[in-house]
């Protein structure tokens, strides 16, 4: 099979309940290796829990999810992949190279290589002369960039990132969009929700997510073309049915 074919994430009928209400109905997708896949829908349309339940940290009410073949949650499959929550998830006590080591160590990272790693994801994020400070002592978006650069440290094979530029300026997320575009031409699959209309541009294919459904799925420049539209947020209210 065409190695761009392959499938990486696959959905099928998703529907996530909590308690009796239903927030995902249904959700069927697949990903392709190493395509940045973007979801863009406004919030509260159910991006988070679709995306945290495709990383394995929470459990579809039906329906199945597989990554790289493999039945999720799996606990196993925290090595091959590398998520990025909305919240941060670090010690805020704790310096920068601390929460790097200690997230490093979880995913089996020592020495020499542990070293090379912390050094380079800080770099990519543009902390690095702040590697030694506590992170009680960073921006919120110094935060988010040190976030990514621990989804980032043990190399997944897919990237899972729950809106990874909120709060960064224009200047290093353009960097980072460029270090993403990088990562799948390596061969990572990259899955990022956002709600920024230039992001979405940025992505290989996206699905527009609205009240909990997918409403398209298609390259930036298919969606906008079988709409009409000039952008992708004109393509987007015309799915949501918005009509002009
Ligand atoms: N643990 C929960 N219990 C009850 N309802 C929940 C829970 N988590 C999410 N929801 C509901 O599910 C819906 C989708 O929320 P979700 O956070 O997935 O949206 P989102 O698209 O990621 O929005 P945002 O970008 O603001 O995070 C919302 O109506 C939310 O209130």
């Amino acid at each position: 099979m065409d190695r761009q074919q392959e499938i990486c994430i696959q959905a099928k009928n998703v529907i996530r309940k909590f308690d009796e209400k239903e927030v995902l109905h249904g959700i069927s997708l697949d990903v392709r290796k190493s395509e940045i896949f973007g979801l863009l829908g406004p919030s509260g349309s159910g991006k988070t829990t679709f995306v945290k339940m495709i990383s394995g940290i929470d459990e579809a009410t039906s329906g199945e999810i597989e990554v790289l073949g493999t039945r999720m949650p799996k606990l196993t499959m925290m090595n091959r992949i590398g998520y990025m929550a909305q919240s941060d998830a670090m010690y805020s006590e704790l310096t920068a190279k601390e929460n790097l080591e200690f997230f490093g160590a979880l995913f089996g990272l020592r020495g020499a290589k542990m070293k090379q790693r912390i050094q380079d994801v800080m770099e990519l994020v543009n902390l690095t002369e702040h590697l030694k400070r506590p992170v009680s002592a960073y921006s919120g978006g110094m935060k988010r960039r040190l976030s990514l650069a621990i989804a980032l440290m043990h190399e997944p094979e897919v990237l899972i990132l729950d809106e990874p530029t909120v709060g960064i300026d224009p200047v290093l997320r353009k960097s980072i969009w460029d270090e993403f575009e990088q990562l799948s031409q390596k061969g990572t699959t990259i899955l990022v929700t956002t709600h920024v209309m230039d992001e979405a541009d940025k992505c290989h294919r996206l699905g527009m997510v609205r009240d909990g459904s997918l409403i398209a799925v298609g390259t930036p420049e298919a969606l906008k073309q079988e709409t009409g539209s000039a952008t992708i947020e004109e393509a987007f209210l015309f799915y949501g049915g918005v009509r002009k």
